[in-house]
């Protein structure tokens, strides 16, 4: 067996996935703990050897064909249906006429495949593969090996639905969701009986939403999955277990709409709940440890609702959760990392690039800051954050009165957080090969989340990762010990400091961001002739404006690089606070040291 690459999340997160976790426990130190069928563990070294001894049936596969190389050919955006991404409702006889090597599709559990793409990657065999194809090979397929994640190995093979009593395919009128998923769960049971039950569970009465949010289930005995089909790749989900480690809240926030789903589950899971965002896709797994191993046949009692946010001080103050700060790491002279940590059993997924708000009330007066959470660490982000802390880098500014009450603020202290917010998405970053990185100050925190994204993520592809610094003095430069081990470890990572109050003995850049600076840092290619690089830009207003001014003029246009900067939302909320009567007293330049207090940009 190949073993994921532990470097490389998206694949080994894939690699876990297509296995159905039947498999692969444990990825670490290059260690996998490998759950044999019968449930014996037992350790396997990984050599890099991919035939592990070949105790069954299993073919030697030719060079550049392993599960890797399978998971990488499935995002190289390549259309491997054969049908342009289409999804048809096939008959039987639509089906029989696919039925060589070179044109092979397959219908497994009411989904045809073009396995076609596939034949040379098969573990079985090419042969074995063969005997499958032009027909419903459910049976099949389930006598050999049923434990096969078969929907999401070939889910970029997917042609459509298997609708036996059709003659002919058309494309349906149904969207590709519904005909994606069918009857949800339909495609993964066996039996009619289950399928019944289940779709009696999902079924159950509640509000009529505006938009559905889809979702799967599958188990095994000690584990259950939810599967949420969202409708970008960058959702931000919160989820919350309630005390009877029975009742489950699910919220999806994502194109300025928040969906939810409240399930009473069958019986108790333990906490935390894992949230996966499978890589390069709309798809988000919620993995559950079962308290007691056993087959629960059907998720449980289901709720949903969903609502469009209003973009009304109503709709986000729904949004805040209490947190407490649960330990308070510093950085340097005047700044912190403050990990904070839910009250009660609840985590959120931050999407790159998104922001929360911290909000509490200080002598009577709201104050509402946005903070992009950070990983704890640059240099060794852990490959499974801990979701249950949100962790973000507090710079204490003597006239921000949020910021200086966090700072003064001993552990344990209370405050509300918001759901995540923001435009950014990862697509505008497909095809690109070098990322620059304009930061000045805590400019530099959604720069993590970008850094962090780029190496996992974008690994193979991404050759570059160049930030160019601004601070006034050495003493103000961020994750200084971070950004040069992080340097030294990853070779396609570069950090250049300037400073524009540097006393003598500083040897590196000095001043302010000018034109001469940025093309020196720059590829001496045009962004318009070569769109294979993309800048990201956040520090304070003018540096922003005045970066991405000198961008545009060097031809950059909007789609070459994006600016993290205050919201509209933001200035919106600052002027309900000016207007609202709970802060008739406070004046708009103590609502201006507010605003400034984004990230530490100054207004
Ligand atoms: C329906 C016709 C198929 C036949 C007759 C067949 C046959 C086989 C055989 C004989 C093996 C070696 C089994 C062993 O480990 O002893 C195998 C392995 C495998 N097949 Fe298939 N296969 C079929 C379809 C598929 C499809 C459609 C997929 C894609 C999802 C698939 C994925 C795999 C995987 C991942 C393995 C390795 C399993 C493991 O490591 O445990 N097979 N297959």
């Amino acid at each position: 067996m190949t073993l994921p690459d532990p470097d490389d999340p998206a694949a080994a997160a894939a690699a876990a996935a297509v296995h159905e976790d039947a498999f692969v426990e444990k990825v670490q130190d290059g260690v996998v703990q490998e759950k044999a069928r019968d449930g014996v563990v037992q350790e396997v070294q990984d050599d890099g050897n991919d035939d592990g001894g070949n105790p069954r049936n299993k073919v030697a596969l030719a060079p550049g064909h392993s599960l890797m190389d399978w998971i990488r050919l499935g995002n190289s955006g390549q259309d491997l249906t054969g049908v342009g991404g289409r999804l048809l409702d096939v008959g039987p006889e639509q089906l029989a006429r696919h039925n060589t090597r070179a044109d092979a599709w397959l219908a497994i559990r009411g989904n045809v495949y073009n396995v076609t793409p596939y034949m040379n990657f098969h573990p079985g065999g090419v042969e074995e593969l063969e005997k499958g194809i032009g027909k419903d090979a459910t049976k099949l397929f389930s006598e050999v090996h049923a434990w096969v994640n078969f929907e999401s190995i070939l889910k970029k093979c997917l042609v459509g639905r298997y609708r036996p009593r059709t003659a002919d395919s058309s494309p349906s009128s149904a969207s590709p969701s519904e005909k994606v998923l069918g009857d949800g769960l339909g495609a993964f049971l066996a039996s009619r009986e289950e399928k019944e039950r289940h779709q009696a569970a999902r079924d159950a009465p509640f509000k009529a939403p505006k938009r559905k949010l889809r979702w799967d289930w599958y188990e095994q005995e000690e584990r259950g999955s939810i599967v949420l089909y969202c409708q970008t790749s960058e959702p931000s989900v919160k989820v919350a277990l309630g005390e009877d480690n029975k009742n489950l809240k699910i919220e999806v926030r994502e194109n300025g709409e928040q969906c939810s789903l409240n399930f009473i589950l069958e019986n108790t899971i333990d906490w935390p709940v894992r949230v996966i965002q499978i890589p390069n896709s709309s798809k988000v797994e919620l993995q559950l440890k079962k308290t007691v191993a056993a087959n629960w046949k059907k998720l449980g009692q289901t709720s949903l609702d969903s609502e469009q946010e209003n973009n009304g001080s109503d709709s986000l103050s729904k949004f805040y959760s209490k947190m407490k700060v649960s330990n308070v790491f510093p950085v340097n002279y005047n700044t912190n990392i403050l990990a904070l940590s839910f009250l009660d059993k609840s985590l959120c997924t931050t999407p790159v690039g998104h922001h929360i708000r911290v909000r509490t009330f200080i002598e009577g007066q709201e104050v509402d800051r946005c903070y992009t959470p950070i990983t704890r660490s640059l240099v060794d982000p852990p490959s499974e954050e801990d979701q249950t802390y949100i962790y973000i880098m507090v710079k204490e500014y003597k006239e921000g009165l949020l910021s200086s009450w966090l700072a003064k603020r001993p552990q344990e202290s209370i405050i509300e957080v918001s759901s995540c917010e923001g435009s950014f998405r990862t697509s505008c970053l497909a095809n690109r090969q070098e990322l620059y990185l304009f930061a000045a100050g805590t400019g530099f925190t959604p720069m993590v989340g970008v850094i962090n994204w780029a190496r996992k993520l974008m690994k193979g592809k991404c050759t570059k990762i160049s930030l160019l610094f601004f601070n006034r003095t050495e003493k103000d430069i961020l994750w200084r010990d971070e950004l040069d081990k992080l340097a030294l470890k990853d070779s396609r990572f570069t950090v250049t400091h300037v400073l524009s109050e540097a006393d003598e003995t500083w040897a590196g850049m000095r001043g302010r961001v000018n034109g001469e600076m940025l093309s020196a840092h720059l590829p001496k290619r045009s962004p318009a002739t070569d769109p294979k690089y993309f800048t990201f830009v956040c520090g304070p207003t003018a540096f922003s404006q005045l970066t991405g001014g000198l961008l545009k003029v060097m031809g950059f246009s909007d789609e070459d690089y994006h600016c993290f900067q205050v919201s509209a939302m933001l200035w919106i909320r600052l002027l309900q606070l000016v207007f609202t009567s709970s802060v008739v007293n406070m004046s708009i330049a103590s609502v201006i040291l507010c605003a400034r207090e984004f990230d530490g940009r100054s207004i």
